[in-house]
């Protein structure tokens, strides 16, 4: 069984080795094996463990990273001497300092051209401007002219498979930290190379790559064309996903973000990835797709392989319903990551808003559990990352580590400081902190001369008004309170390796981050672990300052310094209580924090979700793979001969006749239907009712000519026992009259702008039509909002909207058929007479249906059975889907009329 780790980027990637280049050491692909002479193997290898959030490169003295520099001049830059370069593509993870995609000297260039929106360019004066002041500023990305030579370098050159510089570092850990624990065995990474691919396209090279990756690696690189690749990570992720996940709604007038220009590009990349799981998979795999760049892998594997376990994590935050409407691809997505048979999330908030999200907007059932669809249950559930406080404990003992305390100690002797090491863009917040440093130094004179804030920012290719605001900022701080022997504010625009950022978290007295929103942030993990003293005793149980809006933060139940990052006067307070908390109050604190981080590991998260997987698919599998039976007629009426209190409990539409149209009033019930009920009840032995979401007086009408037939009407908020006049309202009327009041103006107003809809008053029940709308798509897109509404507006009232053929269907959750039934047979309890005290009022239950809400009758019927409280229990669905009947008629209604005949016939 082989656990398939899918991500947008491999944990490796291929560096070559190119002309002016020739420092590198590297490893040959195979095929050039085959004709040079064997070589020792390379000092520097692939890096096998993967120590932290980042990769710790050996090779490399700090600050810069050598490998990425090329020594000559680039062979592959456009005339004009820029190197390519994505503003929107990543760096790297946050946690990871890395080159962008298409950016790295050492791979081929991208040769996609496709133009992202204009306003993320500057004009050529800002530019120009930009270039004077010594900034770069964002070029436009060119694409690489097809050039032979390009071409030809890379299908010659050597290479070598590296640890890769992007993608999520954090998932990495954990599953390293698993299988380093024995809870991993055999596991396959998917993704991407995270390079320009195209000048390998048709080559030997990318074959030998590709081997090399899955039989020395266990990858599977999936390859994808330059142009969808860029339109789906830099544009589509980037500017669409991105963005709206962190509650940044794109609306810059000049914006194409609503736009789909990159959809397709997004959906393409999506497909590669699942084509190539699919080409992999067997029976018994596991797969578990992870993050937002893969939104739609989970629903095209579904489609695809319909037994796939398949499970799906996202990484990042998921906004509100309100938020996350405004993508013009919402169902789309949605529909995507319901292919899986668990969807994970890092905190209760972002399942919650998911939950609702789908309610809303795809109108399926949600229960606190996850989502029930028309034949599937997806669970959907949350569960934090953590670090991996093993490995990083290994690397901490490393002497570079050491090196880079003892020069920082010195360097800051006597200083506070303050550290944060963010990706610069706006959802990190780090401007936010800049301006609230800037105030904590204005406001508290006593503190300037000895705090230093040290603020690495990682390179994102944001817009440059960002960059720009932030300088400006630091260079505002300090000049205002520099002198020659003190800086206030020490701003890195670059990463730093990891010993030194590990010797940063060791020798801080105060991490501080200010995220507007984040999934979760696992620098902070790795601060507090760091901050132990094991490594450097002076400091230790530094205090946390931390945005209330980053996942993190719900876990650590308020023993950080939570703060609102918008709130500057909040955080530079924070600020100060951070520097003057006394000893005991920081270790009380830490500890907690610290209990958090060495519980909540990524080991165990990632073991944790997969055996949550386990669990899932095989409820949701016990139900598809247990054989419901047909119907057995012999058993069933040895049963009922034997009987003497039968209660028949018949679904009407779908079970006894076909579907009508639901806007239309069924005026009779064809004559057979009502001649077997008819028959059936011509036994004494026999109670029979009818189950319907009809309106009472519709069931009265159409069942007029069969007396002493019980009704159950609108799904269980009316009932009229057998032989009775009177129908009994089971709801609270008071509350629907509440209720409805609060739903016919939703109604309303869709209606008035949706020609052709109807909206129908039932007693205890709204249904909004839209089958006979003039334009039946944009109807459905109504209706589809008219129930969001009111599942959002109205929750507090215990009613749900529900779409059924053609209409939403507003109804209490409190009554429905299965507690009008339970009604029913307390009833047949109740009349029962003192010399009956030791029979069961009723030893022969049949309930038939069809649909959704007849699944919950079913349910309590057999749980009478099990618990012996009836003797026979019969439950039957019609058709082949998932239920919880104990057998299947397929027939159809004729079948169903056909077996209580056959049982009325046999009294
Ligand atoms: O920038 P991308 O390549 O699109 O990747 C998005 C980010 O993924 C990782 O962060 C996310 O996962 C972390 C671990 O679960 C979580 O702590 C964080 O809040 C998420 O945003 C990666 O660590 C980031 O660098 C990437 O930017």
């Amino acid at each position: 069984m082989t656990v398939f780790i899918c991500s947008l980027f491999l944990p490796k990637t291929v560096q070559f080795n190119l002309p002016g280049n020739s420092r590198r050491r590297h490893t040959l692909s195979k095929r050039q094996k085959a004709f040079e002479p064997p070589k020792p193997p390379p000092v520097v290898s692939t890096v096998d463990v993967q120590p932290s959030l980042f990769t710790p490169r050996p090779d490399i003295t700090p600050p810069h990273t050598p490998v990425d520099e090329p020594t000559s001049p680039d062979p592959f830059a456009n005339e004009d001497g820029f190197r390519i370069h994505f503003p929107h593509s990543d760096n790297s993870p946050a946690d990871k300092g890395s080159k962008s995609w298409g950016g790295r000297a050492d791979q081929p260039k991208s040769r996609a051209s496709t133009p992202p929106p204009a306003d993320i360019f500057e004009s050529s004066r800002t530019l120009q401007k930009a270039t004077e002041m010594g900034r770069r500023g964002i070029v436009k990305p060119r694409s690489l002219i097809r050039s032979e030579s390009h071409d030809k370098v890379f299908a010659s050159a050597s290479w070598r498979v590296v640890n890769a510089d992007q993608g999520n570092g954090g998932l990495r850990n954990a599953a390293m930290a698993a299988a380093r624990d024995g809870k991993l065995s055999d596991y396959t990474w998917v993704g991407t190379l995270g390079m320009p691919t195209d000048a390998l396209e048709g080559t030997q090279q990318k074959q030998d790559i590709e081997d090399t990756l899955a039989t020395e690696h266990d990858m599977l690189a999936v390859f994808c064309s330059d142009k969808d690749f860029d339109g789906h990570y830099s544009h589509f992720c980037k500017q669409m996903l991105w963005p709206v996940f962190h509650y940044q709604i794109p609306d810059n007038p000049k914006s194409k973000a609503y736009e789909d220009h990159s959809w397709k590009y997004y959906v393409k990349v999506n497909q590669a990835f699942a084509d190539k799981i699919v080409q992999n998979w067997k029976r018994g795999d596991v797969i578990w797709i992870h993050d937002y760049h893969l939104l739609l892998v989970p629903g095209m594997i579904r489609k695809k392989l319909p037994e796939a376990k398949i499970g799906f994590f996202l990484h990042v935050a998921f906004p509100s319903s309100e938020v996350f409407r405004c993508l013009a691809v919402r169902k789309e997505l949605l529909e995507g990551m319901l292919g899986a048979n668990l969807i994970g999330f890092q905190i209760q908030e972002y399942t919650r808003h998911f939950l609702l999200t789908c309610s809303r907007i795809l109108t399926v059932e949600a229960t606190p559990e996850g989502l029930q669809l028309e034949d599937r249950f997806v669970e959907v559930v949350h569960n934090a990352i953590g670090i991996d406080p093993v490995s990083l404990n290994k690397h901490r003992e490393e002497t570079e580590v050491k090196k880079w305390l003892a020069v920082m100690q010195e360097r800051y002797q006597g200083k506070r400081l303050i550290v944060a090491r963010d990706k610069l863009d706006h959802v990190r917040g780090v401007r936010q902190k800049l301006l609230a440093y800037e105030l904590f130094l204005n406001k508290n004179p006593e503190w300037r001369e000895n705090t230093v804030l040290i603020q690495v920012a990682l390179s994102s290719g944001e817009p440059t008004e960002l960059d720009a605001a932030v300088s400006d900022i630091v260079t505002r701080v300090n000049s205002s309170w520099a002198n020659l022997a003190y800086q206030p504010v020490v701003y890195l625009k670059q990463d730093i390796d990891y010993a030194q950022y590990l010797a940063l978290l060791s020798i801080a007295d105060a991490l501080m981050i200010t995220s507007q929103r984040e999934g979760m942030n696992l620098t902070s993990h790795e601060y507090l672990f760091c901050q132990d003293g094991k490594i450097f005793p002076d400091k230790k149980h530094g205090s946390l300052i931390l945005s209330e809006f980053t996942g993190t933060s719900s876990l650590f139940g308020k023993n950080e310094l939570s703060v609102n990052p918008w709130d500057y006067r909040q955080c530079a307070d924070a600020i100060k209580q951070a520097l003057e908390m006394s000893e005991e109050e920081k270790t009380r604190r830490w500890e907690k924090l610290y209990q958090c981080v060495v519980h909540q590991t990524g080991s165990h998260w990632f073991t944790e979700f997969l055996s949550h997987l386990d669990r899932s698919y095989e409820e949701q599998h016990k139900r598809d793979q247990t054989y419901v039976p047909r119907l057995s007629m012999s058993s069933v009426s040895a049963q009922y001969a034997n009987a003497q209190r039968r209660l028949f409990i018949l679904d009407y539409e779908g079970t006894l006749v076909s579907w009508g149209p639901v806007n239309q009033i069924i005026p009779v019930s064809p004559q057979r239907t009502l001649d077997v009920l008819n028959d059936l009840l011509l036994d004494e032995r026999n109670t029979v009712y009818v189950m319907s979401g009809r309106r009472p007086e519709e069931l009265d009408r159409v069942f007029r000519r069969v007396p002493n037939l019980g009704l159950i009407a609108e799904n269980g908020c009316f009932l009229k026992d057998c032989g009775k006049e009177e129908w009994v309202e089971m709801a609270d009327a008071s509350q629907i009259t509440n209720w409805k009041e609060s739903v016919k103006p939703i109604m309303q107003y869709y209606l008035e702008r949706t020609p052709g809809t109807q909206i129908e008053e039932r007693r205890c029940s709204l249904l909004f039509h839209y089958n006979n709308a003039e334009d039946y798509e944009s109807a459905s897109r109504q209706a589809s909002d008219c129930a969001s509404h009111v599942n959002d507006a109205c929750e507090s009232q215990r009613v749900h909207a529900l779409a059924v053929d053609g209409a939403i269907l507003v109804e209490p959750l409190d009554w429905t058929k299965c507690t009008a039934a339970q009604r029913v047979f307390e009833q047949l309890g109740e009349h029962m007479n003192s010399d009956q005290a030791h029979e069961q009022p009723v030893d022969f239950l049949m309930v038939v249906g069809d649909g959704r809400e007849d699944e919950k009758v079913f349910k309590w019927a057999n749980s009478l059975g099990s618990q012996k409280q009836i003797k026979d229990v019969i439950t039957v669905s019609l058709g082949s889907r998932n239920t919880e009947a104990a057998a299947t008629l397929t027939q159809g209604v004729s079948g169903v009329l056909n077996c209580l005949q056959r049982l009325a016939s046999s009294s």
